[in-house]
């Protein structure tokens, strides 16, 4: 594993890793972050404003944490920061392991990590790629975004959009649902707060469920629908010409879509 991790650009997501790994008990001293007008960071972690301030330091991998829009802008700035004893990880949504390798053509070995916000409270799914990796370093690389959920190689980075519409923004979807079924059930004439407070535990623990259950969520669906009673009236309107799966699918299309956008926007 990487001993000295710098991550440049610290928002949303870096910031929900960063707070991930310190949960799981990471020594603080590890990370580093450089971002320009970030408030601040965690107890430990050292805050660079510039990259000659993060130079001086010294590291062995850093994680792009900024948007991929920036990637061209921004990657002349940091390859000073990636030579030949540095490892690059990019969180950049679309953008390839090569046009990473092509960006900072210095570094030794190239990561591409596709995490979600729960990594906050270590129950993220993490997919990975990886160009120029060893064997005992791909494993090192695997536990350190394990420490966050649950991480995993992708073998075929084509289907990474796919994955990363998926795992990375699925809980954009599902919030959306959550409101959705609150809404619904506000507009039907339950308190608002209520209807969110439910929805919200609800989802929590039928996920939960799912997760620890041997059983499909197919199987499980179908042992809600007791015989004859309320909640098939409710799935057959889901189902209803595979309504659900059509606007998932087309979700999900639209989402990896970008992620193939945003990687030819770059060049
Ligand atoms: N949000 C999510 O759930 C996920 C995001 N990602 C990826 O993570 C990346 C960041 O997304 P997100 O966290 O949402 O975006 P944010 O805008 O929250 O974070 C980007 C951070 O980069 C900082 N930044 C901007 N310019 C520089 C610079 N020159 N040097 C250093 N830092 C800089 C920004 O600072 P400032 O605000 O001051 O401009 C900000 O703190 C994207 O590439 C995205 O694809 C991947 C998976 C999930
Ligand atoms: O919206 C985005 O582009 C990033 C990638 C996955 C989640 N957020």
């Amino acid at each position: 594993m990487a001993s000295r991790l710098l991550l440049i650009g610290c928002g949303n997501m870096a910031g929900a890793m960063l707070a991930g790994w310190l949960r799981a008990g990471e020594d603080a001293g590890r990370f580093a972050v450089l971002d320009p007008a970030l408030s601040g960071t965690p107890d430990g972690v050292r805050l660079h404003r510039t990259p000659e301030q993060a130079a001086e330091a010294g590291h062995d991998a850093v994680l792009l944490g900024f948007k991929p829009q920036q990637l061209r802008a921004l990657a002349p700035t940091f390859q000073p920061l990636a030579g030949p004893q540095v490892a690059v990880h990019s969180l950049l949504g679309g953008i390839t392991l090569a046009q990473i390798a092509a960006a900072f053509p210095d570094a030794r070995a190239h990561v591409r990590v596709m995490p979600n916000l729960a990594s906050r409270i270590g129950r993220s799914p993490v997919i990975l790629a990886e160009r120029g990796l060893g064997e005992a370093e791909r494993e090192q690389v695997r536990l350190l975004y394990d420490a966050l959920g649950f991480a995993v190689w992708q073998a075929d980075e084509t289907r990474f959009d796919l994955v990363t519409a998926l795992a990375g923004s699925g809980p954009a979807f599902v919030y959306r649902f959550i409101d959705a079924l609150a809404g619904a059930a506000a507009d039907l004439g339950l308190d608002a707060d209520e209807a969110t407070r439910l929805a919200t535990v609800m989802v929590d623990g039928a996920a939960s469920l799912a997760a620890a259950s041997d059983l499909a969520p197919g199987e499980l669906a179908e042992r809600v629908a007791s015989p004859g009673g309320m909640t098939r009236e409710g799935m057959d309107v889901l189902d209803q010409g595979d309504a659900l799966r059509r606007l998932l699918t087309v979700t999900l299309r639209a989402t990896a879509d970008k992620g193939a956008a945003l990687a030819r926007e770059i060049g």
